[in-house]
This record gives structure tokens, C-alpha cells and sequence, in this order.
């Protein structure tokens, strides 16, 4: 059985569209290591989730990227929406930053099931500082750290705009891609274009090869 790792209802529903069956939810809240980018805090993840559940795992992270902020929530999106709320980030790049208010999604997928895999590089993080922090988080346990882990990604570009629409969850309202907001979408089109719907195909297809 696959354990899909995560506290987020929304994220679930999507991917079940893709993941049908033998796929579970995991409420489970592994650590977040600090870093800059989403890759290492996935992988560290699936590793601790791995070794939490000892069912193959696969870790989703991802986050909102405001291109005039330099990247900002990014890795920090979840914190930022429980504290500042997306409706004041909408104001906040209103604000601050002239239109067209560019900004990306992005999703990083990490599977680990302990087997060996070509697995994917560890991910390195460009701030060095942080990087460091996040091997020492897995210090103590080399037995860990070395699990293969494999990632897949998926990007999705867009514009910033004031709320609109009922649907999605987090950040939806305010994302627009080609004049809808996610929010906006049914499941199923947001899915189609969309950084996780990107990630969890390409994770499909290799996950099929896998276990056919
Ligand atoms: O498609 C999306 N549509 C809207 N917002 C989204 C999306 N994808 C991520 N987001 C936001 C939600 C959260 O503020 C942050 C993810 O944070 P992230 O740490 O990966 O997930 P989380 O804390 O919600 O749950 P968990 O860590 O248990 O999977 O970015």
C-alpha cells in the first residue's frame, strides 16, 4: 500500500484523481528542515516518513514563489498562510510590486519504499548555511539518511491577483493562470495544468513501470 504523507485534505483529493487505488492517506507530520528550496525538505521527509510507516511513502512539498520577492513564501507558503493569510499576500504584492505580478507553484514529489532505485541525486540546496542545517537535522541516523529517494517535480507559472473563487484550498484564490484562478477550476483542470496534477504524472508513469 502507498502512503501518500500529508496533513492537507486538498492535496489528497488531488491526488487521488491520479493515484487511485492502493493509495492512502498518511496524516503524518514529519519534520520540515529549513531550507530554501523544496527538493531537501522532501526528501529529508520521505525518509522520516518512510521509516515512521515502513509502507513505500511519497512526500508532497510545495509552495508559491512570487517572482518580485525573490521567491518569497516559497518553502516558508504553509507558515505564511497560517499567519499573514493569503487574502494580505494578494494585498501585500499588490502593493509592492507593479503588474503583471508573476509567480510560479511548484511541487516536489520524494518516494522512498527502503528497496533500492536508481535514486535521485540529494537534492543540494543553494544556500550553503542551510544546507548544513538540514544534514544536521539528520545527523544520528546514517541508516536514514542513506535511503534511496527519488523526486519528480512539477511547475506551474502565473499571475498574483485579489481573491477569486470558491473551489481549491491555500493559496487557489489568488493564483490566476491564463485569466482563471485555480480556485476557479474544478479539481480535475486544475489538476491538468497544474504544478502537483505535472508531478504526480510523471511520478505515475514511473511508479506503473515499477510495479507492473
Ligand atoms: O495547489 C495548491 N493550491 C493552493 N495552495 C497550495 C497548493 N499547493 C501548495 N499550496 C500552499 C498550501 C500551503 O500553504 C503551502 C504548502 O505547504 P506544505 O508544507 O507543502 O503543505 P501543508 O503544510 O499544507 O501540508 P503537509 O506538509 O502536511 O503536506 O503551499
Amino acid at each position: 500500500m502507498l502512503r501518500y504523507v500529508t496533513t492537507n485534505p486538498g492535496k489528497v483529493r488531488e491526488a487521488l484523481q491520479y493515484l487511485d487505488d492502493g493509495v492512502e492517506q498518511l496524516d503524518y507530520d514529519y519534520t520540515e528542515v529549513q531550507a530554501s528550496e523544496l527538493g531537501p525538505i522532501a526528501a529529508h521527509g520521505a525518509r522520516e516518513a518512510y521509516r515512521h510507516a515502513n509502507e513505500p511513502v511519497l512526500v508532497d512539498d510545495a509552495g508559491l514563489f512570487v517572482d518580485g520577492f525573490d521567491g518569497f513564501p516559497g518553502p516558508y507558503s504553509s507558515y505564511v498562510e497560517d499567519t499573514l493569510g493569503v487574502e494580505a499576500v494578494s494585498r501585500l504584492v499588490a502593493s509592492e510590486l507593479e503588474d503583471p505580478r508573476r509567480a510560479s507553484f511548484d511541487c516536489v514529489l520524494a518516494y522512498c519504499d527502503g528497496a533500492g532505485f536508481e535514486a535521485s541525486p540529494d537534492p543540494v540546496d543553494r544556500d550553503d548555511r542551510t544546507a548544513a542545517a538540514a544534514r544536521g537535522a539528520e545527523q544520528g541516523d546514517e541508516e536514514t539518511e542513506a535511503l534511496p529517494v527519488k523526486l519528480f517535480t512539477g511547475t506551474v507559472r502565473g499571475r498574483i491577483v485579489a481573491p477569486r473563487g470558491e473551489g481549491g484550498f491555500g493559496y487557489d484564490p489568488i493564483f490566476e493562470h491564463e485569466g482563471t484562478t485555480f480556485a476557479e477550476m474544478d479539481a480535475e483542470a486544475k489538476n491538468a495544468i497544474s504544478h502537483r496534477g505535472r508531478a504526480l504524472a510523471k511520478f505515475g508513469e514511473w511508479f506503473a513501470e515499477r510495479t507492473q
